[in-house]
């Protein structure tokens, strides 16, 4: 199994490049695991108690299933990867069943923080975007898709997102083997990301 672990900024372009680098592999040849659905189960706290919660530290992620779930899935076991809502800010009780495949992708803000996680990568990508281009991305993606208004993406943005993204993200650039520049579309990066998994499915 190959693992792939694609890190960055949030609004930096992971889930574009992820999707782009898919497109014309061949589906039950590669799997993808989401970071966001590993934030912690937080249903002991009510809707008000967790929009207060800081979702840019890494301790907000459950990287023991994580790490759990990748060590399952190279041991060729399948997984039931969470579901979770951005609206909620929850996990919604949904599992997804994913089963083991050739090539690993695994890609979120903070995957890169994680010694474990790290260590089991064969790869290391980090998606790298301006971060006044990461935020105009955010405002209009959490306002069309996540149910948020202006202000509270800005709020967030000035004291969580900003500094834990100086804190912890923007460091993991030099775990990295490879970064793609993505203030705009970077097909020859895809390109050459993708060439690296069909040599290995060949
Ligand atoms: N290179 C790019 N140029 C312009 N918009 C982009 C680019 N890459 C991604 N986007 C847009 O920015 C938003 C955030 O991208 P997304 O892939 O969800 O980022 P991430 O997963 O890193 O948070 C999406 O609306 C997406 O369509
Ligand atoms: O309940 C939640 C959980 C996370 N967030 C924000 O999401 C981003 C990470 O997702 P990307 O798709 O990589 O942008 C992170 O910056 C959190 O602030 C949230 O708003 N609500």
């Amino acid at each position: 199994m190959l693992i792939i672990g694609i890190g960055g900024g949030t609004g930096s372009g992971k889930t574009t490049v992820v999707n782009e680098i898919i497109k014309q592999l061949p589906e039950n040849e590669v799997g993808i695991i989401s970071q966001d659905s590993y934030y912690n189960d937080t249903s002991h706290l009510n809707y008000e108690q967790r929009t207060k919660i800081n979702f840019d530290h890494p301790r907000s992620i459950d990287f023991d299933l994580l790490c759990e779930h990748l060590k399952e899935l190279k041991k060729g076991n399948p997984i039931n990867q969470p579901v979770y809502s951005f609206v909620k800010h929850n996990r919604t009780g949904d599992t997804i069943h994913t089963l083991p495949r050739k090539v690993m992708i695994v890609e979120g803000i903070l995957i890169l923080t994680n010694t474990e996680l790290r260590k089991m990568f064969d790869i290391n990508i980090f998606v790298h975007a301006d971060s006044d281009e990461r935020l105009i991305r955010r405002i209009k993606r959490d306002i069309t898709q996540r149910g948020r208004d202006i202000d509270e993406v800005l709020a967030r943005y000035q004291n969580t997102l900003k500094p834990m993204h100086e804190q912890f993200i923007e460091p993991t650039k030099e775990f990295a083997d490879i970064i793609i520049p993505n203030n705009r579309y970077n097909t020859v990066a895809v390109d050459i990301v993708r060439t690296i998994i069909s040599e290995r499915l060949a």
